[in-house]
């Protein structure tokens, strides 16, 4: 470029346009020239009060904006910069111009049109509908107006006008409720049905999260392009609707590797999760036990060390995690090299919890106390039937994941002998392979139930596939030797014939875990079954149980082992847990 021609483009920086004008006849008329004489496109980014933030110089036919600075007031916010630039072959508003203005969240849009003579004919202006409506745009553009008249246009009404919109829309929602609402996303070439459960599942474990979700948009393509994830357009529309909500955060249903992460965020700038790091976040917030904490603080390190190494803003909303919940305080603190530390320090107390557990199970093993398991897919149920069964105050709530950690009862069985009962954490369909091993932890009590309880809600119209998905995860767990009684539990919200042919496919007994009348077909399997299990010899194996059994002669009848063969543990005041 010529320097003459350059020392006029600089020169613009010290133009202003009037604060109600969105750009004045005389400069869109020398932007025109300029342009023109240079066959550039040329660009200004002009502050609310009229001054020149920043000149933009482009090809014929295109602009490239830079980064620009973090924006003032976040989400629900205008940026408060507008760009109005040159068209150079009377082209109207383009796809690009419209996605500048969504991304950046920009006042508006503008461009002007120049003729073959370098004049300017035309201006034309888009800027973000803030209402949102469904199936429609979430931009307008409005008609031409002639450059010469550019004045007419009152942008600082326009902007007022669109900013009070933005804060109504805001302001409509509660403000205790708007910090967590999120938009749940899903991009997938999973068929239509799969998909839409999935997202089921990803707003209850938003919710899980205290996580309201304020929109949902699934995208279904088929193929999906590992670099970009989804198409700029749809993206566009997420961002969109994050500005109308007033949210951001999105959550995406699938799991994104770092530079995904990184190259939404930087797109977008919004905060962005994925599933993995939303159940993290969900047992975070409920791991109780010491073992249960290290194990979630160690998977959500495992999670960020390959996310590290990317730029310190991205990171720090990384790590920032929903409410700030993530194992880091500050940027700073956080390189390789200290969560590695970190890590095999947990690695150590971890072992050393275990230790402590071992030596606690192997007393209770020589008890001979059988233990029952109560297993199923999170929000079955699991809680409110150990609840009931003891009518012990276990902490039950209509949330995913309520139960984190094992809880272990006693019961009394109406032949009076006593078992040992214990709680699980929910399963869930496709854990990711990082959150297995937390999760496995908190299972690791299984390895000693003699029999497990399989709790189906029977009231989910997907029960079939949350079984499918315990069933999995006891495969993968090596637990699927162990005795299960299959449990269909909410039969006070089934059509009883449903249930009766449900019962008949699968076997099992159903109850309803809220009630303690609909418990008895249960206690007396369970009885039947820990009975079976005490016939088989199945607590034989230590000394104790072989003393017992010379003394009542168990082999002949379990009703006198029964009787006489735990009364020691009855008066055993050690809390098994
Ligand atoms: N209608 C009905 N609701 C039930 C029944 N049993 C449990 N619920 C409800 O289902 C919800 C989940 O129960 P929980 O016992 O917390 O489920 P859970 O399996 O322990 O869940 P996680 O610990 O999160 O895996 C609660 O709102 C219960 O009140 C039942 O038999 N009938
Ligand atoms: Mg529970």
């Amino acid at each position: 470029m010529k320097s003459s021609a350059r020392q006029r483009i600089e020169r613009l920086y010290r133009r202003k346009v009037p604060s109600r004008q969105v750009i004045s006849p005389d400069l869109s008329r020398d932007l025109a020239r300029l342009s023109f004489e240079c066959g550039r496109q040329l660009g200004l980014l002009l502050r609310r009060d009229g001054t020149v933030d920043m000149v933009l110089v482009g090809g014929p036919r295109s602009l490239y904006i830079p980064d620009l600075p973090k924006s003032r007031g976040g989400r629900g916010r205008l940026r408060g910069l507008r760009l109005v630039h040159t068209h150079l072959l009377g082209e109207p508003i383009s796809q690009d111009d419209l996605m500048d203005l969504v991304f950046l969240r920009l006042d508006c849009m503008a461009s002007i049109r120049v003729d073959q003579h370098g004049g300017a004919t035309d201006l034309e202006v888009a800027h973000i509908m803030p209402g949102g409506v469904q199936d429609r745009p979430g931009w307008e553009v409005l008609p031409l107006i002639p450059c010469y008249e550019s004045d007419a246009l009152d942008f600082q009404e326009l902007v007022q006008s669109l900013e009070e919109e933005l804060d109504r829309n805001r302001l409509a929602i509660p403000a205790d409720v708007r910090a967590d609402r999120a938009i749940l996303v899903s991009v997938t070439s999973a068929d239509r049905e799969t998909a839409r459960t999935s997202m089921d599942e990803l707003v209850e474990l938003a919710h899980a999260s205290g996580i309201t979700a304020a929109d949902v948009i699934i995208q279904r393509q088929r193929e999906i392009n590992p670099k970009y994830l989804i198409g700029k357009g749809k993206l566009s529309e997420i961002v969109l609707r994050a500005l109308q909500c007033g949210v951001d955060l999105l959550i995406f249903d699938q799991d994104l590797n770092p530079s995904q992460v990184r190259s939404l965020t930087d797109t977008t700038e919004l905060r962005v999760i994925d599933r993995t790091q939303l159940i993290l976040d969900i047992f975070a917030q409920r791991a109780q036990s010491r073992e249960g904490k290290i194990q979630v603080e160690m998977a959500q390190l495992k999670y960020l060390l390959p996310r590290l190494g990317m730029k310190d803003d991205a990171l720090s909303r990384l790590t920032g995690g929903i409410g700030a919940r993530g194992p880091g305080e500050t940027k700073l603190e956080i390189n390789r090299r200290r969560i590695k530390d970190r890590i095999s320090h947990l690695e150590e107390q971890l072992r050393m919890v275990r230790k402590n557990r071992t030596q606690r199970r192997s007393r209770r093993l020589r008890k001979e106390t059988p233990i029952i398991s109560i297993v199923g897919y999170t929000n079955a149920g699991k809680s409110t039937l150990l609840n009931t069964l003891t009518q012990s105050g276990v902490f039950v709530e209509d949330k995913l994941f309520a139960t984190l950690d094992p809880t272990s009862r006693r019961l009394r069985f109406p032949r009076d002998f006593e078992v040992i009962i214990t709680d699980t954490v929910g399963f869930i369909r496709d854990l990711p392979k990082d959150l297995m091993d937390a999760f496995a932890a908190t299972l690791e009590e299984l390895d000693d139930a003699d029999l497990l309880l399989h709790v189906v809600d029977i009231s989910n119209d997907r029960f079939e596939e949350q079984m499918a998905a315990v069933d999995r995860i006891l495969a993968q767990l090596e637990l699927t030797e162990k005795p299960v009684i299959l449990v269909f539990n909410k039969m006070d919200r089934v059509d009883p014939e449903f249930l009766e042919r449900q019962l008949r496919r699968y076997g099992g007994v159903a109850i309803s875990a809220l009630s303690t009348q609909t418990l008895e077909p249960l206690i007396l399997k369970m009885q039947e079954k820990v009975e079976v299990l005490m016939e088989e010899g199945y607590f034989s194996a230590s000394s104790n149980a072989s003393e017992a059994d010379d003394e009542t002669g168990a082999e002949e009848t379990a009703g006198d082992w029964n009787e006489e063969g735990l009364e020691p543990d009855h008066e055993d005041p050690e809390n098994p847990n």
